[in-house]
C-alpha cells in the first residue's frame, strides 16, 4: 500500500480534526468526501508531510514519515495542491512548474521536457511563457496541477483541484485523474461528488474526523440507489443523483451511530426495514 495511516490522531489545539482513524490507499484514484470541517484537509497536509500527526503511525510508499531522512525521500515522490496554493506572480509558468521541480531535486537534465509535459497535461501550453499574474484564477489552478505532476509522482495529494475550473476543464482534469491513477496512488479532495463520479474508482467518506464510508464509487452509488433517501416520494426535499443520495443516506447513518466504517450495520435509525445493498 501506498499509504497506511494506524490511529492517526491530529487536533488543532482543542479541535480534533482526525479521531484516530485507520486508512490505507494503493495505486487508483480516491474520492475523499466529507461536509465542510470533516478532516479532509487535515489528513491531506499529514500526508503532504506539511503537517505531522499529533498521533499514530503513518506510512507513505513504505517509509515511516516520522523520520526525517524518510521524509525526504517520500517528497521527492510526492506531488501536492494545497487548497490554499500559493506561487509567485511574476514568475512564468514555465519558471514556477520548473522551479517546483528543482525543489522536488528532480534531474536536472530532464526538467525542461518534464514541464512541458506537465503544462500540456492541464491544457496551459499557450500560456507557457506568460506570468501567472496575468492568467484566470482557473489558468492558476492548473498551474497548481501542473506544479503537482510534474515529477510524475507515485503519490498525488490534491485539495479541492476542481475549485474554479470551467466544465470542460473539469472534463478534461478528470481524464487526467484517471490517467495518473494508473500508475500512481491519487487523492482527491472535493465537495463535488459528480467529480468523485466521474474520476475516482474509491471514495472515502469522513465525518467530524472519522471515517463515515469507504468503499467504491460504484457501492456509494449502489447505497443511494436503494436508501431510504433514495425512494421514490420517501424524501421530497433530496433530488441529487444516486451517488449524492449515497453520500447523504452514508452521512446518516453515521450521525445516527453506525461507526463501523461503512456506517450501516446496527444503524439505529433505520426502523423502516428498507434494504440496503450492503
Ligand atoms: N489551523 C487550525 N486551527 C484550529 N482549528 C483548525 C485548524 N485547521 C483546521 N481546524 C479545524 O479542524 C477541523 C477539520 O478541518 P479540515 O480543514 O481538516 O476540514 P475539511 O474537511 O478539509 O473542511 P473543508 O471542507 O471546509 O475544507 C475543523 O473543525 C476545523 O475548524
Amino acid at each position: 500500500m501506498t499509504v497506511e495511516a494506524d490511529g492517526l490522531t491530529v487536533t488543532h489545539r482543542k479541535t480534533v480534526a482526525l479521531d484516530a482513524v485507520d486508512l490505507t490507499f494503493g495505486t487508483g484514484v480516491h474520492g475523499l468526501l466529507g461536509p465542510n470541517g470533516a478532516g479532509k484537509t487535515s489528513l491531506i497536509r499529514v500526508l503532504a508531510t506539511v503537517a505531522a500527526p499529533t498521533r499514530g503511525r503513518v506510512e507513505l510508499l513504505g517509509r515511516d514519515i516520522s523520520e526525517h531522512r524518510e521524509r525526504s525521500a517520500v517528497r521527492r515522490r510526492l506531488g501536492y495542491l494545497p487548497q490554499g496554493f500559493g506561487y509567485y506572480p511574476g514568475f512564468t509558468v514555465r519558471e514556477f512548474v520548473s522551479y517546483i521541480a528543482w525543489l522536488k531535486e528532480m534531474p536536472a537534465a530532464g526538467v525542461p521536457q518534464a514541464v512541458v509535459r506537465a503544462v500540456d497535461r492541464v491544457g496551459l501550453m499557450d500560456r507557457i511563457d506568460a506570468k501567472i499574474k496575468t492568467l484566470s484564477g482557473g489558468m492558476v489552478r492548473r498551474v497548481g496541477i501542473a506544479q503537482a505532476v510534474v515529477n510524475d509522482p507515485d503519490l498525488l495529494l490534491l485539495d479541492e483541484p476542481t475549485a474554479g475550473l470551467d466544465p470542460e476543464q473539469r472534463v478534461e482534469f478528470r481524464r487526467l485523474l484517471r490517467d495518473l491513477g494508473r500508475d500512481a496512488t491519487v487523492i482527491v479532495s472535493t465537495h463535488l461528488v459528480e467529480d468523485v463520479a466521474a474520476a475516482c474508482s474509491e471514495v472515502t467518506l469522513l465525518e467530524s474526523g472519522r471515517v463515515a464510508f469507504r468503499g467504491t464509487t460504484a457501492e456509494l452509488t449502489d447505497l443511494g440507489a436503494n436508501s431510504p433517501v433514495g425512494a421514490a416520494g420517501a424524501d421530497p426535499d433530496h433530488d441529487g443523483n444516486p451517488i449524492e443520495r449515497g453520500y447523504t443516506w452514508a452521512l446518516r447513518a453515521h450521525r445516527a451511530g453506525g461507526r463501523n466504517g461503512t456506517g450501516l450495520a446496527g444503524d439505529p435509525a433505520r426502523t423502516d426495514g428498507a434494504e440496503t445493498s450492503r
